[in-house]
């Protein structure tokens, strides 16, 4: 069994984006900026808002932090989204989610300029991704693509099986491995709440994603031998931190599987640097 070391494998991401902003630093090029922007004071939203900027801060991005209070008005944020798309040293622009209650997140999303969406979430992306153009990829399933690309796992006429259809993680997800550039080429279903014989299908799969929201979901019966397995799942328990994965249950029938923590998590964050870094380079009419 091969364990999909996300932790090791964001850390090497970091390390090669933090060579190529120094290197472009010393040639006296600016180094890229992003915006992160928390509304309220969401727990769990906070920890990550300071691991982005710890991330950030590792590699030689700069990092600016607008927080905002709970009562913040629509157009408050709003106002704060046109300012940071007007600013030549903002090169992506990061709105957390969720938003406190009575925000409307759609419209804010939209209102990010496409080029500074490093997230992936703006309309004009989503579209760019399923039409196979160029354009920013939301992290999440950009980070489970080049997990398993640096782990050199065949996808090319695979059966893939997604769990989950949200917007952020199973609709992209889904079309990425369909194909995206010259990877994946699986063939891929995707299952959710109304799905019958979920369970069946999931047997089935060579690749199976797991973006559900919910512990332990996936059994070692819904596992096909030597499946790859990759767990998108972040689920605060009393037992810790679990991902939507048996992992003690299926560990032994597959040929690699991802850990939670120290699977996916660390992928999102290092997919969100580099969708800055191309960010930058694009603004400045750099070649990436
Ligand atoms: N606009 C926006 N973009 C996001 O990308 C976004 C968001 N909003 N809202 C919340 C979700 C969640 N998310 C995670 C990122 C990293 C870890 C991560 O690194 N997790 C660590 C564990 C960290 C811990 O202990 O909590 C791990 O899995 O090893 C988890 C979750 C990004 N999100």
């Amino acid at each position: 069994m091969i364990l999909l070391d996300g932790k090791a494998t964001a850390a090497a991401i970091r390390s090669e984006l933090k060579d190529k902003v120094a290197a472009q630093e010393a040639r006296g090029i600016r180094t890229p900026g992003l915006a992160v922007i928390l509304v309220g004071e969401d727990p769990a939203s906070q920890v990550y808002v300071r691991n982005k900027e710890k991330a950030c801060e590792n590699v030689g991005i700069r990092s600016l932090a607008y927080r905002l209070p709970a009562d913040s008005t629509q157009d408050a944020v709003e106002g704060l989204i046109r300012e940071l798309n007007a600013r030549d040293d903002v090169d992506g622009i990061l709105l957390q989610l969720p938003l406190p209650k009575g925000l409307d997140s759609q419209a804010c999303l939209d209102l990010i300029a496409p080029d500074k969406d490093v997230d992936g979430f703006h309309p004009v992306n989503m579209g760019r991704l399923a039409l196979g153009l160029p354009g920013f990829a939301p992290c999440t399933p950009a980070g489970v693509i080049e997990l398993l690309r640096r782990h050199n796992v065949t996808t090319s006429g695979k059966r893939a099986v997604v769990i989950g259809r949200s917007n952020i993680v199973g609709k992209p997800m889904a079309m990425m491995l369909w194909g995206y550039g010259d990877f994946a080429n699986a063939t891929v279903t995707v299952c959710h709440s109304r799905t019958p014989e979920l369970a069946k299908l999931c047997a089935e799969a060579d690749i199976l994603v797991a973006a559900i929201g919910r512990p332990h979901f996936v059994t070692a019966d819904m596992v096909k031998d030597g499946a790859v397995v990759v767990d998108v799942g972040i689920n605060r328990t009393d037992d810790g931190l679990v991902g939507d994965c048996d992992f003690a249950a299926i560990k032994d029938k597959v040929s690699a599987i991802t850990p939670v923590p120290g699977g996916v998590g660390p992928m999102t964050i290092a997919m969100l640097l580099v969708n800055t870094v191309k960010a930058c380079e694009n603004h400045l009419g750099l070649a990436n």
